[in-house]
């Protein structure tokens, strides 16, 4: 048996819910600077649905001109903000033109209805709208998600929650078109509204817990861009470079070879003496652009130090690799840098070498790249040694 009381403190109990969580994002945004648009689309979000469960448990008792059509925009316009901070996160864009139309378009509709009687149809729109809003932004989420694009990390299950809210909202539109003079008024004390709300609570904690994460996610995914990147050119680090090599070492014992090009720029010093030093910068920036289309999604590229860098190439043996070498070697050779109307020449000289089954360690085939490397400086630069 349901009872008025019992569905009043579920539905204030959400509102309260969404109104604390809409202060903790208000905080994350200016205080915390945490993503900070998602997070201030979520503060809105949280505000806009416990105003509009607000104005819901009000009806009757607040003038109709507010506690209707208002707490219905709002309602839809909290599952839009929801779904825009969704993106935010995710995608990192604001997708708003769908959203806006389709909670326009549904609140022009909803003030064609006489909001008197049977609020089937105006139950209908809003539980629609709602299910559609946040069922395509779960969608979209999804898609990101599940390639792994945080933190290299699988997160598609993130998303269930928005499922859910999906569903639910879905639920209540069923619901609305079977039962609807119990329906249209979540107050009404009945098993479906018990159970709604209930789902509702648990589904406003679960939706910020997750918007939570997914921040967090996205705060570690930069930590570890940041750890792992060279922040002049954008390539791997050492360290980074370093696990790289080593992985690509332990697949060699299980079958799949590797080679390595080493890459060093000729007479470097030089041109930081007379061109000065952010000259130097910018010719390392254009030599780690320029070779970009010589290097595949597959092969992990990384500064060893100063002007030194290195390519693994999997599945790739000596001769690949000095291919590889030499279309490098040219179009740095035919690159000149441009500084201050002034072309000057650059080239770089290239060391390669295979992984051999005998090499314990990664180091040693490093050692040989490094060895013909040493080569090809001795033997007048601009070359590739094996
Ligand atoms: N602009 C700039 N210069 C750097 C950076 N890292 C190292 N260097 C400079 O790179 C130069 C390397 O000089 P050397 O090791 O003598 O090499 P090189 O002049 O290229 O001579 P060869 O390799 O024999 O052709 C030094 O002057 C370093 O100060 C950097 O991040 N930016």
């Amino acid at each position: 048996m349901t009872t008025l009381a019992q569905t009043q403190t579920l539905l204030a109990s959400v509102v309260l819910v969404a109104a604390m969580a809409s202060l903790v994002w208000l905080a994350m945004a200016f205080v915390g600077r945490l993503a900070p648009r998602a997070s201030l689309a979520m503060a809105g979000a949280n505000a806009a649905s416990a105003l509009g469960l607000s104005a819901q448990a009000l009806r009757g008792r607040w003038p109709d001109a507010l506690a209707y059509w208002p707490g219905d925009l709002l309602s839809m316009l909290g599952f839009a903000l929801l779904g825009a901070a969704v993106g935010l996160v995710t995608e990192r864009q604001l997708r708003w033109r769908v959203a806006s139309a389709t909670v326009a378009v549904a609140g022009a509709l909803l003030l064609a209805q006489p909001y008197e009687g049977d609020l089937r149809w105006q139950a209908l729109i809003v539980s629609g709208a709602s299910a559609g809003l946040v069922g395509v932004a779960a969608l979209r989420a999804w898609r990101v998600l599940r390639a792994g694009t945080i933190a290299g990390r699988s997160l598609g299950g993130l998303t269930l929650p928005l499922f859910l809210i999906a569903s639910l909202m879905a639920a209540r539109c069923v619901e609305a078109a079977i039962n609807p003079l119990t329906t249209t008024n979540m107050l009404t004390p009945n098993a479906f509204n018990r159970a709604f709300l209930w789902t509702a609570l648990g589904l406003t904690l679960l939706q910020n817990a997750t918007l939570a994460v997914l921040v967090l996610m996205r705060l570690i995914a930069r930590i570890e861009r940041l750890l792992a990147h060279d922040p002049l050119t954008g390539v791997l680090n050492r360290r980074a470079f370093d696990l790289a090599l080593a992985e690509a070492h332990d697949a060699l014992h299980r079958g799949q070879g590797y080679a390595l090009v080493m890459i060093d720029m000729d007479r470097f010093k030089q041109l930081n003496d007379t061109l000065g030093h952010a000259a130097g910068d910018a010719a390392l920036r254009q030599l780690v652009q320029g070779l970009q289309p010589c290097v595949r999604e597959v092969d992990r590229f990384g500064r060893l130090g100063g002007e030194e860098f290195c390519v693994l190439l999997p599945d790739t043996d000596i001769a690949g690799a000095a291919l590889v070498a030499e279309r490098m070697r040219m179009l740095v050779d035919t690159t000149p840098l441009r500084w201050l109307e002034q072309d000057w020449p650059l080239s770089a000289s290239f060391g390669i070498a295979e992984a051999e089954r005998s090499d314990a360690q990664a180091s040693e085939v490093l050692a040989r790249a490094d060895a013909a490397l040493y080569r090809a400086k001795g033997q007048g630069r601009n070359v590739v040694q094996a």
